[in-house]
Order: C-alpha cells, then sequence, then structure tokens
C-alpha cells in the first residue's frame, strides 16, 4: 500500500498546534528536505536473546513485512512482545538472530544513517537550547548556513519558534518531545522510527502531538514505523496497523493481525468504522469490549491504557 491512501502531502494539511501560541510554519517538503522516503523490508526475521541458564529465548519469531515508502506502520503488541526490539533492528541497533532487514534495497547498517530514532522521553541536552538540541540531528558535514536554515524551518515546524533560545527545562514536556522530533527530522531520515513517542505525556497533550505528527508528516512524507500501545493512536496515525503476538505453542511473537486503516487523515475518532477495528485490534491484544483484560480482575472502570 502507498501513502497516497493516506493524506502525505495533502495540499492544507498544515493545521495549526494548539498547545502553544505559536503555529507550525506551511512549509512544504523542499523546505525540510525530506525528499527520499525509503521503503523497508523485513524478511523473516528472528530475534533470541539469552534466557534461563543462557539457553536462547525466542522473542521475534518469522517477521515478515514490506513498507513502502512513505507508508506511516503502526506496530501494536502487549507489554514484552518485542515492538521495541523490531524498531532497534530496524535502525541497526540490534542484529537479527535469522533473517534480513533491507532500507531502500540495501541491507540495514549498525545505527544505520538512512534512519532516525525518536524515544518516549525527549533526551534532550539540558544545557543546551533547543535550536542547539534540533542541531544534533543535522547530518555530519552539513554545512553551517544550510545547517541553520534547516534547523529554524523545522523549529517553526513543530510550532516552537517563539522558543527557539530556550533551555529543556524552561520549555513543557510536550514541548520538549516537539524539539525531540525536529531534532529526528534534522537527519532527513528515509525512515523515521518512533517508540512510543507520546506515552508520556498527558492525554490532551498527546493528541496534539498526534495532530502534530499528521502535520508533520504532510510536510515531509517519510516512512514512519511506529510503537505505540494505543490503539486509537495507531488508528488515528498509521496507514496500516501491524498487531504482534504469541500463535499457540510458539515462542516468540509474530504478526497476528494486519490491518490497512480505512480513510484520510485526520480522521474522526468516533467514526463506527474505527469503533469496529478498535474492537478487533482490543480483542488481539486480550481486551473484551467491556475493558476487561483475559485472566485479569475486574475492574470498576476501564483504565486509559490497561494493555
Ligand atoms: N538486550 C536484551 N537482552 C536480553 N533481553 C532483552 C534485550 N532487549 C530486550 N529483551 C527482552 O525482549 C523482550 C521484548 O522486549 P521489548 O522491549 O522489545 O518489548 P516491547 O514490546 O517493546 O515492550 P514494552 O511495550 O513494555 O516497551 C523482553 O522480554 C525483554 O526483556
Amino acid at each position: 500500500m502507498s501513502s497516497s491512501q493516506g493524506n502525505a502531502g495533502q495540499p492544507g494539511a498544515l493545521r495549526a498546534v494548539s498547545e502553544s501560541a505559536t503555529r507550525p510554519a506551511a512549509v512544504g517538503s523542499d523546505a525540510v528536505g525530506s525528499d527520499a522516503a525509503f521503503g523497508v523490508s523485513i524478511r523473516s526475521i528472528d530475534r533470541d536473546f539469552p534466557g534461563e541458564r543462557g539457553a536462547p529465548r525466542r522473542v521475534l519469531r518469522d517477521i515478515t513485512i514490506d513498507v513502502t515508502p512513505g507508508e506511516v506502520l503502526a506496530i501494536l503488541g502487549t507489554s514484552g512482545c518485542g515492538k521495541s526490539t523490531l524498531l532497534r533492528l530496524a535502525g541497526g541497533l540490534d542484529t537479527a538472530t535469522a533473517g534480513s532487514i533491507l532500507i531502500d534495497g540495501s541491507p540495514v547498517t549498525p545505527f544505520d544513517a538512512r534512519t532516525a530514532v525518536g524515544f518516549q522521553e525527549p533526551r534532550l541536552l539540558p544545557w543546551r537550547s533547543v535550536t542547539q538540541n534540533v542541531a544534533l540531528g543535522l547530518p555530519r558535514g552539513t554545512p553551517k548556513a544550510e545547517g541553520d536554515a534547516r534547523v529554524a524551518t523545522l523549529i517553526d515546524l513543530v510550532g516552537l519558534g517563539a522558543f527557539a533560545g530556550n533551555r529543556p527545562r524552561e520549555i513543557s514536556g510536550g514541548m520538549a518531545q516537539r524539539t525531540s522530533l525536529a531534532r529526528a527530522l534534522a537527519r532527513n531520515p528515509g525512515v523515521l522510527l518512533l517508540d512510543e513517542p507520546f506515552g508520556a505525556l498527558d492525554a490532551l497533550t498527546r493528541l496534539k502531538m498526534q495532530d502534530l505528527l499528521l502535520d508533520v508528516h504532510a510536510a515531509a512524507p517519510t516512512t514512519v514505523l511506529l510503537v505505540t500501545h494505543d490503539v486509537d493512536e495507531a488508528l488515528q496515525l498509521a496507514d496500516r496497523i501491524i498487531l504482534l503476538g504469541r500463535e499457540d505453542g510458539l515462542e516468540g511473537s509474530t504478526i497476528i493481525q494486519e490491518i490497512v486503516v480505512p480513510g484520510r487523515r485526520p480522521r474522526d475518532r468516533g467514526s463506527a468504522e474505527l469503533a469496529e477495528l478498535r474492537g478487533r485490534l482490543l480483542a488481539g491484544l486480550g481486551i473484551d469490549r467491556h475493558g476487561e483484560a483475559r485472566g485479569v480482575e475486574k475492574t470498576t472502570a476501564m483504565p486509559a491504557f490497561p494493555y
């Protein structure tokens, strides 16, 4: 599936970010320079880690998926099922036990420069300004004038123009996460790997960050692999969702559900079609429609993220 089934590059997709008074600049893909979205081909990946008494413990088993250039793929699964491990493998931060991963047709390399990773915590240098933190993401050897312009454009894109000189302690958690996103984009990655990027934010800021990510993706339609626990976030952001889980009697997680999300983004969060998919995904995560985790004592209210 291509990103054209989402709304990547859709005219007018840039919308205001309301967390601060600033607005993202209406920039096109040329301005942020992300013109190379790469496909990711994951082929028959297994990943074992040493288990008890050194015996191998399989975490991922026979994962195969092709992600097309510009596609947003969400990776869902219960805690510990191997989502981050899959992301790390795609970025060359870990090595598979078996199988291969190709980016743009060639094997992923250690700390592959074609990828950039965004984490749950913003991981900013506290003594550096927003601008200096974003500049850390620039590829080595970027000419100064070009780098300065790119950093300024990205800071505007994430709506932080008025805070460019601030230190991390002087901005909110949402702003810090936006800085982190701009730093990842500064690298001009062909593949953006996001590991629970909004997981530490409050619910309202998380919704705003989801909108921001859509804006950013419209302006710089790179390929995105997004690890999340949040079914609604996956349904709002992704072209396609894979659910990792175990098959009966087999060790290690594999792809147990794959869903192409219908409709253009931003999607109507309340649509009946998405509600149906939400139910299917929650069932795959072991949560029934009444919010009860199978095998878990019933609670009176459904927590926000019980899975
Ligand atoms: N370097 C490692 N050495 C040994 N075991 C590891 C290593 N990295 C991950 N694991 C194990 O692999 C399993 C999957 O971990 P991973 O972090 O990928 O899961 P996850 O789905 O991202 O979890 P969560 O949603 O809680 O972040 C876990 O049992 C974890 O302990």
